[in-house]
């Protein structure tokens, strides 16, 4: 086996090499604009939202907790609902024992969703800071949040407004029994909101109780997961860390880009990610799962094709090359190839484009040969990299800016693992 990294050798080549067939270079002018002009430098990076919801003292903060802990290397950030609670009037202050903090209208959901606006637009936000003691969010300063990564909205009433749940990626419902909800929020409301249990109780029983029932327990159907047991449920949030993760990882690409399609991350998949990138994988074993693994993006991506006769289809194949020795990459190229021109049916193919560093050949790379590729048939891009995630949504967004001229049209997928991008586009139409 070759030991010699490919990415090595790929920091040593000077520039690019390709092969394949040739357009027209005259023809440049009659492609259309994109209706798609998000400048590359304006390109934002959303933050992915996760909404978690639970009747209360179920565990909602420990498992955010447990969650933030194990994103360590993210920025993430935590919003409460109860940090949007209404200031009460004089008259609601003096009859609080009356006052209903678990029907939705309790909550300034309005206020709520500006913060999150200006969050997922890059502003930094100030959340008031809520005293369960005077009832009042005006006691403690207000807590600027800054734009993170990941923001996590908690709440027992998180999912109650379609509008607040539009805004998040994933949603978790914490489902504990109601007699430990009961047990945890005695505890808590005596030993650390300073109330009397025979007040505790009182409130359980008016509104507690029933709100559950009414408008949180309705919201469950709206979870994506739901978490039994809450924060001792150590197998959830481990699943749901790394789903996050993989998510995070594809998140630049699939916000940008809404006709982005990643396949789904299954045991088997990643089990044949992790074979193949194995130093200890025999070859005869490599060449078998990397067959298996290229043949479901081929197959998954030939279901999305908008692929007519007249049309041009362009499959733009990205490697990233960390990690692997030359045998294994020229197989992983060889079998793409093979895959290609089958489903190609003959037409012509075949560019290989090796880039060591994105970010500073991929300008001079396009401008100098986006004019040779062909406007008929099939063109097959090998990308061959080692970029970030957001050098690719840059190099992603150039090239539907510039190459690919009909953004209604194109699509990509991807392997949230090994990173293995394919986008086909419709050729202009002449
Ligand atoms: N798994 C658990 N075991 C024991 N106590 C817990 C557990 N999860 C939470 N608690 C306690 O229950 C109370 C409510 O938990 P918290 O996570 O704040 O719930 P929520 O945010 O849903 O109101 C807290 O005092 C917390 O320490
Ligand atoms: N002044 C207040 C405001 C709210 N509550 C109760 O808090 C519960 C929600 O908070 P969690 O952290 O448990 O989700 C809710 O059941 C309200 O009744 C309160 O007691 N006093």
């Amino acid at each position: 086996m070759d030991s010699k990294s490919v990415e090595d050798m790929i920091e040593g080549l000077s520039g690019f090499h390709f092969s394949g067939f040739h357009m027209d270079g005259s023809k440049l002018n009659n492609i259309e604009k994109p209706t798609t002009t998000l400048a590359i430098e304006n390109v934002h990076k959303q933050p992915f939202i996760i909404g978690v919801a639970g009747g209360a003292a179920s565990g909602k903060t420990t498992v955010c907790d447990m969650i933030i802990q194990q994103l360590h290397d993210q920025r993430v950030v935590l919003v409460n609902q109860d940090s949007f609670y209404h200031e009460l009037t004089e008259e609601e202050l003096a009859t609080v024992h009356e006052y209903n903090f678990d029907h939705p209208d309790s909550f300034d959901t309005e206020k709520l969703l500006d913060s999150m606006e200006n969050l997922r637009h890059g502003q930094a936000v100030d959340i008031p800071n809520y005293d369960f003691k005077s009832y009042k969010n005006s006691v403690f300063p207000a807590r600027r949040v800054n734009p993170s990564d990941v923001i996590i909205l908690e709440g027992i009433l998180i999912f109650h407004d379609p509008r607040v749940r539009e805004l998040m990626n994933m949603k978790i419902f914490v489902d504990t029994d109601a007699d430990v909800r009961l047990a945890r929020r005695i505890r808590r409301d005596t030993v650390e909101k300073g109330r009397d249990i025979g007040v505790v109780l009182d409130q359980y029983s008016k509104f507690v109780k029933s709100a559950f029932d009414d408008f949180i327990l309705p919201t469950k159907k709206y979870a994506d997961i739901i978490i039994p047991r809450g924060g001792d449920n150590h197998v959830a949030i481990d699943l749901i860390v790394q789903h996050i993760r993989t998510k995070l990882g594809q998140h630049d690409l699939c916000k940008i880009y809404p006709n982005l399609y990643v396949i789904q991350s299954t045991f088997q998949i990643r089990g044949m990610h992790t074979l193949i990138r194995d130093s200890q994988t025999t070859k005869h074993d490599f060449v078998f799962y990397a067959d298996r693994l290229i043949r479901l993006v081929v197959e998954h991506g030939l279901g999305h094709l908008p692929f007519t006769e007249k049309q041009g289809l362009y499959i733009l194949v990205w490697i990233s090359v960390r990690g692997y020795a030359v045998y294994q990459l020229l197989e992983v190229v060889r079998v793409w190839r093979m895959l290609c021109e089958h489903v190609a049916k003959g037409s012509r193919l075949a560019r290989f484009l090796f880039i060591g560093k994105v970010r500073t050949t991929v300008s001079s790379l396009f401008m100098k040969n986006y004019h040779k590729t062909s406007q008929k048939g099939m063109c097959c891009y090998w990308i061959l990299f080692s970029a970030r995630a957001i050098q690719l949504s840059k190099l992603f967004h150039y090239l539907q800016e510039r190459v690919y001229r009909n953004p209604t049209s194109y699509f990509s997928i991807s392997y949230p693992h090994l990173r293995v991008y394919m986008w086909c586009a419709k050729a202009s139409q002449e």
